[in-house]
C-alpha cells in the first residue's frame, strides 16, 4: 500500500509563493482537493508527481524521497494534467497503445488493458478515431484512460471533470469510487459536488496553504452555526445577494428562500441552516468581508 508524505513543501516562482510550506500524509482513499483558481493546486499536484521540483521540503513515497525513486515512481503514478500532451493525428487507440508502451505495460497485456480503459471511459466506440476530432468531453476521458493505463496506485488527476457534461461527470465519480481500494487518489477541483460523495478526505487550499482538512463532515463542521436561510422580499433578497455569499436563491410562491453564509445572524427571522461542503467553500472563497462591512450589515 503506497504512503507519500509531504514535508514543508513550498514552491517560489520569482516573487510568487505558490505553495507555502505544506505538510501531509496521503494514504490509501480519494482525496479531494479544492480550491479558488491560482489556489496552488497544479503546482502542488505537479511536484507531487515529480514535474516540478519544491524550491523547499520534501515528498516521500514509502519513506524513499521521490527524487531517488526515479522510474519505480513513476511506474507508481497515473497523472493526468490539466492539458496533457496527445498527438491530434493518432486515434484513440493507437495513442494508448504507444502510451502504454511509455509506461512499461507488459507487451501481452497492452491489447487487454488498452480496450478495458476505452469501455472505462466510454470511448470504445471511438477508438479509430482520429483524437483531433474529439470533443472536450472526449478529450477529457481519453486523459483519464491514459492515466489510468498502468493501474497506478497513485492516481493525480487535475480538474479531471472539466469539459464533462452531468451524465460523464457521474459516470467519472462511480469510477474512481470503484477504483479507489488499494490506492492513493487525489483529485482536484473547484467543483464541490465532484467530490462531495466520493472523497475520504478534503483538502482545501487557499493562498499556497491548506487551509481544512478532514472528512467531509469534520470539513464541515468548521462553518456549524454560520449558515443561514431567509424568506425574503424579491426586493431584500436582491439586496442580501449582493451583501452576503448567497450559495443558494429559489422562489416560494411570491418570495424567495436564501442560504448564506455569515459569521453571525444576516438578519432578524434567519434560521440556522445545517451546513454541507459547498458552504464551506462559499465560506472560505467568498468572505463576507469582501462583500459588506460590519455597519451595512446591521442596516439590512
Ligand atoms: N511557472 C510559473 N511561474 C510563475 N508563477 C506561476 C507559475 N505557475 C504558477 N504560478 C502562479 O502560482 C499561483 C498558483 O498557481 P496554480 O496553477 O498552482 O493554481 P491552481 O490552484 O492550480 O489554479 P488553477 O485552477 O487556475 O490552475 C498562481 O498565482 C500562478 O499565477
Amino acid at each position: 500500500m503506497p504512503e507519500l508524505k509531504l514535508d514543508r513543501i513550498t514552491k517560489q516562482f520569482k516573487n510568487k509563493i505558490a505553495v507555502d510550506n505544506v505538510s501531509l500524509n496521503l494514504h490509501e482513499g480519494v482525496y479531494g482537493f479544492l480550491g479558488a483558481n491560482g489556489a496552488g493546486k497544479t503546482t502542488l499536484l505537479r511536484m507531487i508527481c515529480g514535474v516540478l521540483k519544491p524550491t523547499f521540503g520534501e515528498i516521500r513515497c514509502n519513506g524513499i524521497e521521490i527524487g531517488r525513486l526515479d522510474g519505480d515512481y513513476r511506474y507508481l503514478l497515473g497523472y493526468l494534467p490539466q492539458d496533457f500532451g496527445y498527438y491530434p493525428d493518432f486515434t484513440a487507440k493507437r495513442y494508448l497503445e504507444y502510451l502504454a508502451a511509455c509506461k512499461a505495460v507488459p507487451k501481452d497485456l497492452v491489447k487487454e488493458k488498452v480496450q478495458e480503459m476505452l469501455r472505462l471511459t466510454d470511448l470504445t466506440g471511438s477508438q479509430k478515431n482520429k483524437i483531433k476530432t474529439f470533443s472536450g468531453g472526449m478529450l477529457r476521458r481519453l486523459g483519464i484512460a491514459q492515466a489510468l493505463l498502468n493501474d497506478p496506485e497513485i492516481l493525480i488527476m487535475d480538474e479531471p471533470t472539466s469539459g464533462l457534461d452531468p451524465k460523464e461527470r457521474i459516470r467519472f465519480r462511480n469510477m474512481i469510487s470503484s477504483l479507489s481500494k488499494g490506492r492513493i487518489i487525489l483529485l482536484s477541483t473547484h467543483i464541490v459536488s465532484d467530490v462531495e460523495f466520493i472523497a475520504d478526505e478534503i483538502l482545501i487550499m487557499k493562498q499556497g496553504r491548506i487551509i481544512e482538512h478532514g472528512t467531509v463532515a469534520e470539513v464541515t463542521n468548521s462553518v456549524n452555526g454560520k449558515v443561514w436561510e431567509y424568506l425574503a422580499e424579491p426586493a431584500k433578497a436582491l439586496q442580501m445577494n449582493e451583501a452576503f455569499p448567497v450559495s443558494n436563491l429559489k422562489n416560494e410562491g411570491e418570495k424567495v428562500r436564501l442560504r448564506l453564509v455569515s459569521d453571525s445572524c444576516p438578519i432578524e427571522g434567519a434560521s440556522m441552516a445545517s451546513p454541507g461542503l459547498e458552504d464551506v467553500y462559499l465560506y472560505h472563497f467568498e468572505e463576507v468581508s469582501e462583500h459588506v462591512d460590519h455597519v451595512e450589515r446591521r442596516t439590512l
